[in-house]
């Protein structure tokens, strides 16, 4: 929200970001072939929603409300500060800027306005669907973490954190990144795709305009290409001489025409953050009590399109004092 409308959230109780999970709650489902009649049956489409039984009809519209007002608060936010002269540099700043000094035409502030939000959809849920596996992996993996320390130690050392620069003289971090899109694919079933033109997969004929999903799940973890697919296992991507291996494919991102544009970002936004939480914490089973280990809640939340981790408890200690001072250095900056 910060690099596109300039927008600070200070707590997850901000109406911007409370509109944003109403339209995102209410949305996913209904853009999956389970979640609505009308992926079915488009025709259905067409039922007025005061008719009993119309109830996507009722959610869509409650979803249209919600997608409005999560376009609408940052948005009246960005223009009111720039109007007050405290507007800090963003995607949307810049755009209605350059409308003041040299105009643009309506439909391009209409287009900006919609990528705005969309980015803010596309990216939030998957980075923090990934961020939650992380730690839910590295839960149950110590032995996955003393490596990557162990890789961290060896090229960065202690006294710094980790930058972009560090990035390919670390091979089983990058391993730990593919691992984590590969066993926890936030969007399993990708996103709904229709055909520009007839097409045939195997002996199916599938008619131009047919909706289709490239399972990305069953991809991920495909036994024949990936063994032992369940297991968190980063050593996959890794050959015995210790390089990475050459499955950098990272399904997870979908495919063709429509793939994720921003994937770039998103690695580079998830690498960063395996690797620094990587440098400076130890995280582990949390301990009741008695000290003794509070087992790990496995599950995930599912709406038909994205997954979730549910709620479960972990240990997040600093490595060491060094570790500490780093973290609080980097928090003052
Ligand atoms: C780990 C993080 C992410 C994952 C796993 C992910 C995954 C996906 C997938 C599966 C799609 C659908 C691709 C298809 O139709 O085949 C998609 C689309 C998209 N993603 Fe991401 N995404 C991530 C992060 C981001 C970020 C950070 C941004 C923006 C900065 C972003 C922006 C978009 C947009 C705008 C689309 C729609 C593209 C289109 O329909 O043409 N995503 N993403």
């Amino acid at each position: 929200m910060d690099f596109l409308f300039g927008y600070q959230i200070d707590s997850l109780d901000d109406p911007a970001i409370l509109a944003a999970n109403k339209s995102l709650d209410i949305g996913n489902p209904l853009f999956t072939v389970g979640g609505s009649l009308i992926t079915v049956f488009p025709f259905l489409a067409r039922v007025p929603a005061w008719v009993p039984g119309a109830i996507s009809q009722k959610r869509a519209a409650e979803g249209r409300y919600w997608t409005h007002e999560m376009k609408r608060i940052p948005l009246e936010d960005v223009r009111r500060r720039m109007d007050e002269g405290r507007a800090t540099p963003s995607l949307v700043s810049q755009l209605l800027e350059k409308k003041i000094t040299v105009g643009i035409a309506d439909e391009d502030e209409h287009i900006m306005n919609n990528v705005a939000f969309t980015t803010y959809g596309a990216a939030s849920d998957t980075t923090i669907s990934v961020t939650n596996t992380f730690f839910y992996a590295m839960s149950l993996h110590p032995e996955v973490q003393v490596k990557a320390q162990a890789e961290i130690d060896r090229v960065v050392g202690t006294h710094r954190l980790p930058e972009f620069t560090d990035r390919p003289s670390m091979p089983y971090i990058e391993a730990i990144y593919r691992e984590l899109l590969r066993y926890g694919p936030p969007v399993p079933p990708g996103v709904m795709h229709t055909l520009a033109e007839d097409d045939y997969y195997r002996e199916y004929f599938l008619p131009k305009g047919s909706q289709v999903f490239a399972n990305i799940w069953a991809m991920t973890h495909d036994e024949s290409v990936y063994k032992d697919p369940e297991t968190f296992n980063p050593d996959r991507f890794i050959t015995e001489d210790g390089e990475l291996n050459d499955d950098d494919r990272v399904l997870a991102y979908g495919f063709g025409r429509r793939i994720c544009v921003g994937k770039h970002v998103a690695s580079s936004t998830m690498w960063i953050t395996i690797v620094s939480i990587l440098a400076c914490f130890n995280i582990g089973k949390a301990k009741d009590e008695f000290g003794n280990e509070i087992e790990v809640n496995g599950k995930y939340d599912d709406d038909g399109l994205l997954v979730h981790k549910q709620p479960f408890k972990c240990s997040i200690v600093p490595r060491s004092e060094l570790a500490r001072k780093l973290i609080e250095e980097a928090a003052l900056n």
